[in-house]
């Protein structure tokens, strides 16, 4: 891997935990044994590089990772191992990503060019491009909530590409729009490259593929299955949904089953062997490989997940705040409800100290 990249991803993998509800998540959360929720995989170990300038087409069928992937990229969701080094400004733009529904298309534009960092009267500069772009007449001053996935996409296209962002992240976001739509995009989108701006591009026409990428990865249930020139990554891909389609029903289920159930079994701490035994090989006089490896996969991560002595000191602190709260409404002292911890929970003392205080006036 050269150093001249745009954006990089490395052994990145994603971990999602299969909560049937929110009270078992919250018992889960409290738990301090080991919980028995099972696993999902999202990404088992991604690595590839994108360079500046650069179109890159991701593939997949349904589910294999590629919102997950662009949405890793793009910061709106954190990894569970590996590195992700993005060069300059994101810009996403996924069916209403991002987009408020509680707010007007127009309350929205000013809301999301000012999370991009655009001051306001840059932004009352962008104004009329931005919404003759999306072009949704009367709907500007309508919730997004009351939007069709066309207008969406539309107001949230225009958006994106009005500021002006170094990465452009698209995810499907082409394929509700009307055929002029369609062209505005396309046409917005060779614009950008001309700019020599890096594009990521997902997507499940292979047409829009092959018209706009530079190079395609195929994302196949969790892993990077090839990366390379369109032409030839397209037609592998084209030749798996031929082999796909051929199946019986069974098989074809047979064939998901399987690959969900290597997305539950993924061992990250074997990936993390594997890929520190394959480093090993290539740099046979270092002894701090497994060192650097680890680093690699945990260090630029924020776990999501807390550890056990941050549970317990979490829970303490949660106790201690309604404790206090209670003494507080209670109307003792500390000292009364540590020598009586009943008063706590008396509250005709309280009351008969309100009756009292009513009296008086
Ligand atoms: N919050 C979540 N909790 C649990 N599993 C999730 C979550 N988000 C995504 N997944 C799972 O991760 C896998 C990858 O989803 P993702 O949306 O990245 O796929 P995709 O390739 O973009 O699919 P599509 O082409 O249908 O948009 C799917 O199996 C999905 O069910």
């Amino acid at each position: 891997m050269d150093n001249a990249y745009k954006i990089k991803v490395q052994n990145v993998t994603k971990e999602y935990d299969l909560y049937k509800s929110q009270s078992e998540k919250l018992r889960s959360f409290f738990s301090l044994r080991n919980s028995k929720v099972p696993h999902f995989w999202s990404l088992m170990g991604i690595s590839l590089e994108i360079k500046p300038g650069e179109t890159l087409g991701l593939i997949g069928v349904n589910g294999s990772g590629k919102s997950t992937l662009s949405n890793i990229i793009s910061g709106i969701i954190p990894q569970t191992t590996g590195v992700v080094d993005v060069r300059g400004d994101t810009s996403i733009i996924a069916i209403g990503a991002g987009l408020r529904g509680n707010l007007t298309g127009l309350e929205n534009i000013r809301l999301k060019a000012l999370m991009q960092g655009l001051t306001n009267p840059e932004i009352d500069a962008l104004m009329d491009d931005i919404v003759s772009f999306a072009d949704i007449g009367d709907f500007l001053y309508q919730p997004v909530k009351s939007y069709s996935s066309g207008m969406k996409s539309r107001l949230g296209f225009s958006i994106a590409v009005h500021v002006n962002p170094d990465i452009l992240i698209i995810d499907e976001a082409l394929s509700v729009g009307d055929d002029t739509f369609y062209q505005k995009c396309v046409d917005k989108i060779a614009e950008f490259k001309d700019e020599g701006k890096t594009i990521i591009f997902v997507s499940h026409s292979l047409k829009q593929i092959e018209i706009l990428c530079d190079r395609v990865a195929w994302i196949h249930y969790g892993t990077l299955k090839e990366i390379g020139d369109t032409a030839s990554v397209v037609k592998d891909y084209r030749g798996f949904t031929k082999w796909f389609k051929a199946q019986t029903k069974k098989e074809k289920k047979h064939f998901q089953r399987q690959m969900k159930a290597n997305q539950k079994a993924f061992d990250i701490d074997a990936y993390q062997k594997e890929v520190t035994d394959e480093r090993q090989k290539t740099e046979p006089d270092n002894s701090n490989v497994a060192a650097e490896v680890k680093k690699d996969f945990y260090g630029s991560v924020i776990s999501e997940k807390m550890s056990v002595g941050n549970r317990i000191l979490t829970t303490a602190v949660g106790i201690l705040f309604v404790l206090v709260c209670l003494v507080n409404v209670s109307g003792h002292t500390v000292g009364d409800v540590i020598q009586h911890p009943s008063n706590l929970v008396h509250p005709e003392t309280v009351l008969h100290d309100a009756n009292a205080t009513n009296t008086v006036k």
